[in-house]
Parts: C-alpha cells; structure tokens; sequence
C-alpha cells in the first residue's frame, strides 16, 4: 500500500450526486453539528482501533510520568475513521488546551508564525491535512517542532532580517489521508505514527449503540448490525445513516429503529447491503455488462455512467477497491467474481476471484498488479 486513502478536500467534494453524499467518509453539510455531539471524549470511550489507542496510551502515560510535552504524534488513515476526535482525546488526556487549524489554511508561512507563537506550554497544535501545507510554513515548521524556536523573516530581498523567537514547548498533533505525500523531513520529525484502520462491523455496532443512547433514539441489535455493515469500515458514515434511519423510524413507524425499518430506509437511500449505493452499482454494471468485466480505463468508465473521471475515481473506486469488486491493472479496471455476483450474474471462467471484506483488502493491497495508479 502506498498510504494514500484520497484527499480528504477531494473527497468532501460530492455534492453534485445526492444521495452518494451520504456514503461520503469525510464531512458534508449537516455533519459538523452531529460529530461534535457524537465525539468520544476520553481514550476509553473511544472504540477500536485497539492497537493505536494501546500504544498513544504508553506514549501519553510516559510523558505525564516525565512532566514533558510527549512526541509530536502522526495520525494517519481514511476520512471519517477519528482522527479529529483522537486529536481531541490526545490533548484532553494531558490536560492541554488544544488550537485547531489546516494544512490549507497554513498558505504562509506567517500564518504558521502567528499561530506558533500564541502557544502556550504543553499546548497541543493540530494540524489537520498536513500534507496540504505549503513549503514556507512545512519549513518554519522543522525548526519549531525540534528546537521550538522560529525564524522569523522581515522585509524583503537584502534587506530582509531573520528574527529568532522561542515558541512554548508544544505537542504537534498532524493528521493526514495521504501520509505518502509527506516530505521525509517532515515524517521524520513526528515521533509516533498512528495508523487507523477501517472499523469491523462489531466496533461500528458499538458506536452505533453509543451514538444511539447519546441521541436518545431506540435501536434494536439487529438494526445497528444492519446498519454497521453498510457502513463502509466508517464511524462518519454509520451515524450518518444513524439519522436516516431513525427519520423513516419516526416518520413511517412508531420511531423505533428495527432491522425491518433499517432496512427499508436504507432501500429509499439506495444503500445496498453491501454499502454500495446507486452510482458504485452503476459503475459495476457499466463494467460488467457494457464492457464484460473489463479492462476499461476510468474515462471510458466514467463516460458510460455519464460522470466525471474524478468522480468515479476518487468516490467510488476506493471504495470498490477496498471491498474487492474492482481490480486496478495496468490494462484498466477489472471487474472480479465478486462484483459479477453481486450484480446477480455468474462470473465467467477466469474472472478475478477476490476476497470481500475490508480486512481482507488491506492485506492484500490496493491492487493485484502493478502501479495502484494507473
Ligand atoms: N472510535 C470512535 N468511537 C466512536 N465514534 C467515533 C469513533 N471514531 C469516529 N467516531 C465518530 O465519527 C465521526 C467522525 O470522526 P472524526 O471527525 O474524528 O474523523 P476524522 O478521521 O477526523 O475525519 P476527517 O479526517 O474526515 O475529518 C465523529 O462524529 C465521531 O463521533
């Protein structure tokens, strides 16, 4: 794997398909109210990604039992999987205030100037979407986060001067979707990396059942399965589809969620059971039934299914990928027995057997062969 799971700016962008914004795993209109209230607060509330949290808990113990700033910390993983809120979680179990900004809103470098220098002792700087910084800032940012000091530059050309200032001891929290786009120097300087992992159907039933008790709606087991599977490995996605469920639930039932009403409220938002939706199955039936399993490029793809390149690239493939339905080869996309039968057909001899499931594709790599981008 190269490490790169989308862009999380790319992937917010998806508002001209409807409905496919509610398989969007990173932010869309209407989320930021809903992640606020549902975000876990301390290291034991969080569900999961049980390595991670077992190594941030040495990383953060050992830096309280030694009264220092820990490590700067690395998250790295897919949109919506929690790394805002283990940012969050990171700076309440050191009882650090914690300052909030972007990559992309770090265009200068004195944008970064300004920040650093408001910080105050042990305070936590997060940083989401590091690799989207701009190299002025990238570089202040070597100096601050290893000597915690910055060069300041006044004025212009020979007449410029570098003004040295300290910046307070501080803990640099940096998420990324991408961290194969990092600079070394930068990777370097992070001290731990936390790589997060689509969730099992089992942690999403958990945070289902969370979510559900927080927002006082009444879901049945069997329901929060249903709903966990189709949710994608994704915390964002499953208390997305939370809410559409518990609409119809109140709406066209009694406003208790079970797993007939689930399922019928996921049919309206055409969220298969596989958590595919209407566009991912459009791509599939293009690729089986218009082009017999393929190799076809992505543009020819996107053409038959009358959407942009991009979008089919960047929202729906990762996704088919990672579920195993399509293969990427240098030829073209594949489609493999999977995706033949979820469409009800029989795969002919020789189509890509692949195993289904998100642990699964993990291991196996983004691709079967070759160059993942091609
Ligand atoms: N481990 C978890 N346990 C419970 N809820 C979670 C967990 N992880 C994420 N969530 C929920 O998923 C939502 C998204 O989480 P968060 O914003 O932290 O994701 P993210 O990885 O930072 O996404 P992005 O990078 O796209 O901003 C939050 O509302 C949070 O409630």
């Amino acid at each position: 794997m190269n490490g790169d799971f989308g862009d999380t700016g790319e992937f917010g962008d998806t508002g001209e398909f409807g409905d496919e914004e509610l398989l969007a795993p990173s932010t869309v209109p209407g989320d930021t109210e809903l992640d606020a209230s549902l975000r876990p607060r301390t290291l034991s509330e969080f569900i999961g990604q049980a390595k991670v949290r077992e190594q941030l808990e040495l990383v953060l113990h050992a830096a309280r039992n030694r009264g220092r700033t820990p490590d700067h910390i690395l998250l790295s993983g897919p949109p919506g999987l929690g790394k805002t809120s283990l940012a969050m979680i990171i700076a309440a179990e050191l009882g650090a205030a914690i300052r909030i900004t972007s990559g992309p809103a770090l265009e200068r470098a004195g944008d970064l100037a300004a920040m650093l220098s408001n910080l105050v002792e042990g305070d936590v700087l997060f940083i989401d979407e590091i690799h989207r910084i701009a190299r002025p800032a990238e570089e202040m940012l070597y100096l601050a986060m290893e000597d915690f000091r910055v060069d300041v530059v006044v004025g212009k050309g020979p007449g410029a001067t570098s003004i040295p200032l300290d910046v307070a001891p501080f803990t640099l929290v940096g998420a990324t979707t991408r961290s194969g786009a990092l600079t070394g120097p930068l990777r370097d300087r992070f001290g731990f990396t936390a790589h997060m992992e689509f969730y099992e159907s089992t942690e999403l039933v958990r945070v289902l059942r969370r979510s559900a008790a927080i927002l006082g709606i009444a879901l049945a087991e069997e329901a929060a399965a249903e709903v966990a599977s189709r949710s994608r490995g994704t915390p964002r996605i499953a208390n997305r589809l939370l809410r559409r469920v518990r609409d119809y639930a109140e709406v066209r039932g009694d406003g208790q969620v079970d797993v007939a009403s689930a399922r019928a409220a996921l049919a309206v938002y055409d969220v298969d059971e596989l958590g595919l939706d209407r566009l991912d199955r459009a791509v599939l039936g293009a690729l089986v039934r218009g082009f017999g399993g393929g190799p076809v490029g992505v543009s020819t793809l996107a053409v038959a299914v009358g959407e942009e390149p991009a979008t089919v690239e960047e929202v729906c493939e990762p996704f088919l990928v990672r579920a195993g339905m399509i293969a990427r080869t240098p030829r073209g996309r594949v489609a493999t027995a999977a995706a033949w039968r979820h469409l009800h057909l029989t795969p002919p001899a020789g189509a890509l057997n692949q195993t289904i499931g998100v642990r699964a594709r993990e291991e196996t790599g983004p691709t079967l062969f070759g160059d993942p981008e091609v």
